[in-house]
């Protein structure tokens, strides 16, 4: 069963070692509806991660709150998985045990644990591959399998962020395809952190634009197009995805703009 997430008024600081307050982000709300596939765009440095941090439990904020499933979270959030820019496999272990694990770890016999996992390295299209290890596969290959050890847990909230930073368009493009095969297979409730407001705006059911840091809501757009999106590489085409990435890119460039020039301010005085 997916689960809603909600946050509430969330201000996180950081005090340095020399006791100077940071503030990461700032009076931040708002929801994601269980199996509701969210997205959240904004500058480097605004505190996306930090806000996905939170929702995992692994980070608490100053002020306000994060629930889960209606729960205040305290402690790692359970039925979660995550996947990130950079792969989370183990290189010693094939592809087959890499999935295997979270199953191993939640105390499902090796053998089950490993028929699970053949089914999903099936289903993210690696039939064959089970006992390659990651340094033998391409990189959409290795996103495959960090997808197939992520859902393999049916989670019941997936934490992205920038899961498909790192490849290239068309890889992204099709890995992309197939994570909105899945979700819409399984539909856990879905956090995507990312850059690409394309990438957002094709994905998501729901959109979070954040401003430059300190990091606060900017604006919540809503996408109305319809399920299933079929090829990403096909609706960025469609009048309606034009108009939506239009309206929310005139909120967010400012902020990216905000942000380069607080960077270039910053190299300066560095330099
Ligand atoms: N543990 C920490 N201690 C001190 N400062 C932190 C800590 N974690 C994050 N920050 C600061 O909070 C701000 C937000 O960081 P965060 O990584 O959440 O941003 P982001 O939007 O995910 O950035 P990017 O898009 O570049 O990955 C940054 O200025 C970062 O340096």
């Amino acid at each position: 069963m997916a689960a809603g997430i909600e946050l509430a008024n969330v201000t996180r600081r950081f005090t340095s070692p020399t006791g100077k307050v940071f503030t990461a982000i700032r009076d931040v709300n708002f929801t994601v509806e269980p199996g509701q596939f969210c997205a959240v765009v904004g500058p480097s440095g605004c505190g996306k991660s930090t806000t996905l941090g939170m929702v995992a439990g692994l980070d608490k904020p100053s002020v306000g709150s994060v629930r889960v499933d209606g729960k205040e979270v305290d402690g790692i959030t359970s039925g979660v998985s995550f996947m990130f820019q950079q792969d989370a496999l183990l290189p010693w272990k094939t592809v087959l045990d890499n999935v295997a694990l979270g199953p191993v770890f939640r105390g499902v016999g090796k053998k089950q644990a490993q028929a699970a996992a053949r089914d999903w390295l099936r289903r993210v299209g690696l039939k064959g591959f089970e006992d390659h290890h990651p340094h033998q596969l391409s990189g959409g290959m290795r996103k495959r399998v960090a997808m197939a050890a992520a859902l393999i847990n049916e989670p019941s909230i997936l934490l992205m962020d920038e899961p498909f930073g790192a490849l290239d368009v068309q890889t992204k493009a099709m890995m992309s395809n197939e994570l909105l095969g899945l979700w819409e297979e399984l539909k856990p409730s879905v956090l995507f952190i990312t850059h690409d407001l394309e990438e957002a705006v094709a994905l998501a059911d729901r959109v979070v634009v954040m401003t430059s840091s300190p990091g606060t809501i900017k604006g919540i757009y809503d996408i109305d197009l319809p399920r299933p999106r079929g090829a990403v590489q096909e609706i960025r085409f469609e009048p309606r995805f034009l108009e939506l990435h239009h309206q929310i890119w005139e909120s967010l460039k400012d902020e990216v703009e905000r942000a380069h020039a607080r960077s270039g301010h910053a190299a300066e005085s560095a330099a």
